[in-house]
């Protein structure tokens, strides 16, 4: 996790105007104005022509179109590569942000965003961002510098044609910004559409077999069916707003060509005696004016092209930036350590205090306890006592709201959680096995593990027929294929793998086992924790009798009770 620390800007401003690429603003500015030099020395070839001065007058001017042509196709694609690039790295810095934010919340906040939103944000929606930063910045910029320089040049020639320039202009942006702010709203409409359909499809996949057995399979269909309307609505309603506002624009932009090509047009045949400055335009000059007329509305026309990009990139930019806040955190979530020490760890806790988020009652209340290093101790009590909770806090899965833990002598506390956390061996309720092989849910991605470690760990949770009866077949996602046994064994390896835990916190091992493969699964776990200290929370008598000490927990406060 440490690698994904960003030196992203705090301040979200800087952090956007980091996202604008500035040189790549200024090459595709470049760019564009040296269309008017190229317009000029076409006017001026044409117009050497039609004065009968010869071909060869015009060679001049056309190389000079040709050379600045090619100055031009180079400035173009030197800037739309730096915008790109740009762009590129501003998004993996945002993204990695928020990654780190949602890896570190704490698993107890239930307000944490599911993780169907999670992935639509990092992946679908935050693909939106580079267009939209690439594009949109450098045509902005281009859109009011490159026509208020037409324009200008225009006004030196014919103040009528600068004119009908000048009034075709600012309808253009009004509508843009009136568009734009119901395309943004239609786009983050449509995000969030977006992310619920992923997080709804997600969650009853995961939950196929359920509704399955319920008969609820019709009803499951319907529901998909009428998010799915819900998102095709509100896609429509944005593809409306882009396709008005690419029509609006388009209309403006040929009126005003039309209008200027007219009053040029009719200059000529004398009927518009008016508008030159008291002269009369000459062919090369209304030429000019002619060319330079749709490249006036040329950058208006492509930053309406990139406008359904800004609605669409400014909702992702949000949806990441609120992915990003942190909430309720694991306690040193960001640091990832391989164990220095070895030994059982002591646990000493000391008035501890929890409420969940959102819940107004206390779990733990002046919780006070204290169990030596080696030793081995059983948490019986009521379902929702608060011992899953309790677990979860040693692990420092959450923060205490009061008092302290501290694991051989060390708080549990930011700067030595990560340490403290790499001595913890942990088997959840139920154990989360990925899709994948038996060796990859052993090694969960520590680089430490080599084959001789993750098939002694195999070994020690008795793995080894099973391992040779799959194969290297895979497991399919939430342990898909294993038995709930089998799937206990494979946690057990996890935790039994690299170097030995100090301490073993373990949510209801034998829960919903039968007898025989309960009392396997506890001699294995009995056998991994002989060097280590062992905190298992358990409904399951047989399994208590066997460790050193019974911790009871009524509701509301744990009460240490001697065995
Ligand atoms: N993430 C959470 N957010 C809010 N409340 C929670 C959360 N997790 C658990 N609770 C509540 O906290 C209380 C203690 O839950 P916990 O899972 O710690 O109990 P437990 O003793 O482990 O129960 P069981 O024996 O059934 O596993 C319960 O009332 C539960 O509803």
């Amino acid at each position: 996790m440490k690698n994904l620390r960003t030196s992203f800007p705090r301040n979200e401003r800087d952090g956007r105007e980091r996202g604008i690429p500035r040189l790549a603003i200024a090459l595709q500015t470049a760019a564009s104005l040296l269309w008017i030099a190229q317009a000029a020395l076409i006017a001026i070839a044409i117009g050497t022509i039609a004065d009968d001065a010869g071909a060869q007058a015009a060679a001049w001017p056309a190389a000079g179109v040709f050379a600045l042509g090619l100055v031009r196709a180079a400035l173009e694609r030197a800037g739309t590569t730096r915008a790109y690039d740009v762009a590129r790295s501003y998004l993996s810095a945002l993204r990695a942000r928020a990654a780190v934010a949602v890896a570190g919340r704490s698993p107890l906040d239930i307000t944490r965003p599911s993780s169907g939103l999670v992935a639509s944000v990092l992946t679908e929606q935050a693909s939106a961002i580079v267009p939209y930063l690439a594009r949109f910045g450098p045509l902005r910029f281009r859109a009011t510098v490159v026509p208020v320089a037409i324009l200008a040049i225009v006004f030196v020639f014919s103040w009528v044609a600068a004119l009908v320039l000048l009034v075709a202009a600012p309808v253009i942006p009004i509508f843009m910004a009136l568009i734009g702010w119901r395309a943004k709203a239609a786009s983050e409409t449509q995000l969030e559409r977006v992310g619920d359909m992923n997080a709804f499809l997600l969650d009853r996949l995961r939950g196929l077999a359920t509704i399955r057995a319920f008969g609820a399979v019709n009803r499951t269909a319907d529901s998909v069916r009428a998010n799915a309307e819900d998102l095709r609505i509100s896609t429509m309603a944005v593809l409306r707003i882009a396709f008005l506002s690419s029509a609006v624009l388009e209309l403006f932009a040929s009126l005003g060509v039309a209008l200027v090509a007219v009053y040029v047009g009719f200059h000529y045949l004398g009927e518009l005696n008016f508008g030159a400055w008291g002269e009369k335009l000459t062919l090369a000059q209304g030429l000019f004016i002619l060319l330079l007329a749709p490249a006036f509305f040329e950058p208006l026309r492509d930053l309406s092209s990139v406008w359904h990009d800004r609605a669409a990139g400014e909702a992702s930019l949000e949806a990441l930036e609120r992915l990003a806040v942190p909430g309720p955190a694991i306690v040193g979530a960001l640091e990832s350590v391989a164990a220095s020490e070895e030994g059982p760890l002591s646990v000493e806790v000391v008035d501890l205090a929890f409420r969940h988020a959102g819940t107004r009652h206390p779990v733990l209340d002046g919780l006070n306890l204290s169990i030596r290093a080696g030793e081995h101790v059983a948490f019986m009590a009521p379902s929702g006592s608060g011992k899953s909770t309790f677990l979860a806090l040693l692990a420092g899965l959450a923060e205490p709201h009061a008092g302290a833990i501290l694991l051989g002598g060390e708080p549990m506390d930011e700067a030595n959680a990560a340490r403290l956390r790499a001595r913890i061996g942990w088997l959840g309720q139920p154990p989360h096995i990925f899709s994948g092989t038996l060796a990859s849910n052993i090694a969960l991605g520590r680089p430490a593990l080599g084959r001789k470690e993750i098939d002694h760990a195999a070994m020690l949770a008795q793995i080894g027929p099973l391992a040779a009866r799959r194969g290297g077949a895979p497991i399919g996602e939430g342990g898909a294929g294993l038995s709930g046994g089998e799937a206990l064994r494979l946690a057990l390896a996890r935790a039994a793998a690299g170097s030995r835990p100090g301490l073993i916190l373990v949510d209801e091992p034998t829960a919903h086992l039968d007898r025989a493969t309960a009392h396997e699964i506890t001699e294995r776990l009995l056998a991994l924790a002989q060097e280590s200290t062992l905190i298992v929370a358990t409904h399951d008598p047989t399994l208590a009798a066997r460790v050193d000490r019974i911790i009871a927990c009524p509701t509301g406060a744990l009460a240490q009770v001697p065995a």
